[in-house]
């Protein structure tokens, strides 16, 4: 956050008050305990948490500080949900225990990596941002107004026309708690957003996280080491050291502490600091810290109650709370604010935006099937209708096949992990429903991918020669791009597990073995062992030979024979010595879709497994349970 662009930490925020309609949230931990699995620990799990106690109150801004590696980003990414298994203790939300499905869905996770959608001007990805967030029951006037303002609150004026790939690192930052700001919402978490800035544009940081909560927020983030002037700013402070809590209140009461303690701290240090010196010299002493504020249960907040009621914030406090329920959730509180269709369009339109900016991508995909095109069609130029290269033209089904099957597999592989990262935190904060995401994923890149498929098949259709015949172009044409389709839903599969390093290498791993398979045993069919050929039907791309062959030279005429003999000059006696005499492309396409239907339903519950933390976490957490009684 650059100090060239102020944020505007004293502005009324009169918009965003008019939008907080959702009660202000107090999140309390008791006895919190987080366990993973370390098979070099005696027990074969380390305690990353060990029972530690606080509470963490509307209307203030609250940092967990802590040595690196004490545990303040594991105990965030449980209180925001994050994760959920190996976690023991109870988390109580306004003073009932949470749930999960509520909870994800009044809190906003802003995450220390600054990922925002490539190709969108700050003003385009704060409109998007708005439609997904607030619904339609909120006029585009009154987002327009909202958007403006968090716009200023954050300095970003001069970069509202600007690209997200253009904005510098600090400009980043500062979209991606933008973003989260549009809704409002009653919990903000945030790792280390300070990290990587200067201290002008840290103290700016630290203000607005403080005007924020002074909406009547739970603004909590974790934070290295404040600076020592900007320490006081902070309501309540939140010491980890080894998992144990060793300081819990307010930043004014902790030198009083540090003394009880027999550690007063010196004029030479800043009291942040001296506590983390302490912990980090004197590791014995966590112990005592930790005893005395009885890890956690004991806050040190005495000063902070009397200021604030003589603060401006009561006010904000009335306004937001007179027409909220304080006892329960609205319903905008368990549902989207839109419908999945609603959701999808606003997607597609924002993907459809993205798509058309990236020319470099469209350029090379259109040169790629053109070029592709012109070659296989130049290999097998004019055979179509040659009774003497009958074998040929099967050879130039293989190659129609294997062009669907690595353009298709290997591009999903690669970019999809990439995308999967981009909306990883807009899922998590609940932009949109897993399935308005999938739908939008697998529509947008549809129109495309059937143009360019059409005109290689146009290309190589002609080029070779083949039948002027519309119903047997139809077919190979159908045939083709589904094979496209259901490369790309395998791509998807593998993209959805594997990261992109692991991926490359998984994809090509299982094409090779497909492509054996699509041409197994042809020519002596009749003799492919039974079970061959249940392995063989694993290859979807065998269906694509198959359909493809019987598209081609299906009830054939006898083709042209420049020579004395023409072997296969009867194209369907090619067919019966490929097995694929009693075949029919109809089946085989019908086969094809079926494998496309499982690649696409099975890449959406790898997502979901892998989006959804609690049943993800809980799955591998039973796992490892399971191991070590096993042990
Ligand atoms: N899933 C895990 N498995 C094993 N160890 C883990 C796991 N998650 C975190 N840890 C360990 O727990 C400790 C606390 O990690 P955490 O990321 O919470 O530290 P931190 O206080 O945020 O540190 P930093 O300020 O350096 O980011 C570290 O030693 C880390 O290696």
């Amino acid at each position: 956050m650059e100090t060239q662009e102020p944020l505007r930490c004293n502005m009324p925020l009169q918009q965003l008050n008019r939008i907080a309609k959702r009660p202000p949230v107090d999140i309390e931990f008791q006895d919190l305990t987080y366990s993973v699995r370390d098979s070099y620990a005696g027990t074969g799990w380390r305690q990353l948490l060990k029972s530690i106690n606080g509470k963490f109150r509307s209307g203030e801004l609250t940092a967990i500080m802590g040595p690196s590696g004490a545990g303040k980003s594991t105990l965030l990414n449980i209180l925001a949900g994050y994760v959920t298994a190996g976690v023991k203790g109870r988390i109580i939300v306004n003073d009932r225990p949470r749930v999960m499905k509520e909870f994800n869905k009044m809190s906003a996770y802003i995450m220390q990596e600054d990922i925002v959608q490539p190709r969108l001007t700050v003003k385009e990805a704060m409109m998007f941002a708005a439609s997904l967030k607030l619904g339609t029951e909120i006029g585009q006037s009154k987002k327009a107004a909202v958007i403006q303002e968090v716009i200023q609150l954050l300095g970003l004026e001069s970069c509202f026309e600007t690209r997200s790939e253009f904005l510098s690192g600090g400009q980043r930052k500062r979209l991606s708690v933008a973003l989260e700001l549009v809704n409002n919402p009653p919990v903000i978490f945030l790792d280390e957003p300070t990290t990587g800035l200067d201290n002008g544009a840290i103290k700016q940081c630290i203000k607005l996280l403080q005007k924020i909560s002074r909406l009547n927020r739970t603004v909590i983030c974790t934070i290295h080491q404040p600076p020592a002037s900007l320490f006081k700013n902070f309501d309540q402070v939140y010491v980890v050291a080894k998992g144990y809590c060793v300081y819990n209140g307010s930043p004014a009461s902790l030198v009083p502490f540090l003394s009880k303690a027999h550690f007063p701290c010196p004029s030479t240090y800043t009291p942040a600091d001296y506590i983390i010196e302490i912990v980090h010299s004197h590791p014995e002493m966590i112990y005592t810290l930790s005893a005395l504020i009885q890890n956690g249960k004991t806050n040190m907040l005495t000063q902070r109650c009397d200021e604030q009621s003589s603060s401006t914030m009561g006010k904000d406090i009335f306004e937001i709370r007179k027409d909220t329920d304080q006892t329960g959730q609205t319903e905008h509180d368990i549902i989207f604010p839109l419908s999945v269709w609603s959701q999808l369009v606003i997607l597609l339109s924002r993907t459809y935006l993205q798509t058309r900016r990236n020319h470099s991508v469209l350029i090379i995909q259109f040169f790629h099937h053109l070029a592709s095109g012109i070659l296989v069609g130049s290999i097998f130029f004019g055979l179509g209708s040659d009774g003497s290269q009958t074998l040929s033209i099967f050879k130039y089904i293989i190659s129609v096949n294997v062009f669907f099957m690595y353009t298709y597999v290997m591009v999903p592989v690669l970019v999809f992990p990439l995308e999967l990262q981009l909306m990883k935190r807009e899922y998590f904060n609940k932009w949109y429903s897993l399935k308005a995401y999938y739908f939008c994923f697998t529509l947008a890149s549809l129109p495309l991918m059937i143009c360019y498929s059409l005109m290689f098949l146009i290309i190589v259709y002609v080029l070779s020669n083949q039948p002027l015949d519309l119903e047997r172009f139809t077919w190979f044409s159908i045939i083709g791009v589904s094979l496209g389709l259901t490369s790309q839903g395998l791509g998807y599969l593998i993209g959805s597990v594997f990261s992109i390093t692991s991926g490359s290498v998984v994809g090509s791993s299982v094409l090779a073995p497909l492509l054996a398979l699509a041409c197994y045993g042809m020519g002596y069919r009749a003799s492919v062992e039974p079970f061959m050929k249940v392995i063989i039907s694993f290859s979807y791309l065998r269906f694509g030979v198959v359909g493809l062959s019987v598209a081609l030279f299906g009830k054939r005429e006898p083709l042209e024979c420049g020579e004395l003999y023409c072997h296969y000059r009867n194209p369907e006696m090619l067919l019966r010595d490929m097995g694929m005499q009693d075949e029919d492309y109809k089946v085989q396409f019908y086969i094809i879709l079926g494998y496309l239907l499982l690649f696409r339903i099975l890449a959406y519950c790898t997502l979901k497994y892998r989006l959804t933390s609690e049943l993800s976490n809980k799955i591998v957490y039973f796992a490892a349970k399971v191991v070590r009684q096993k042990e």
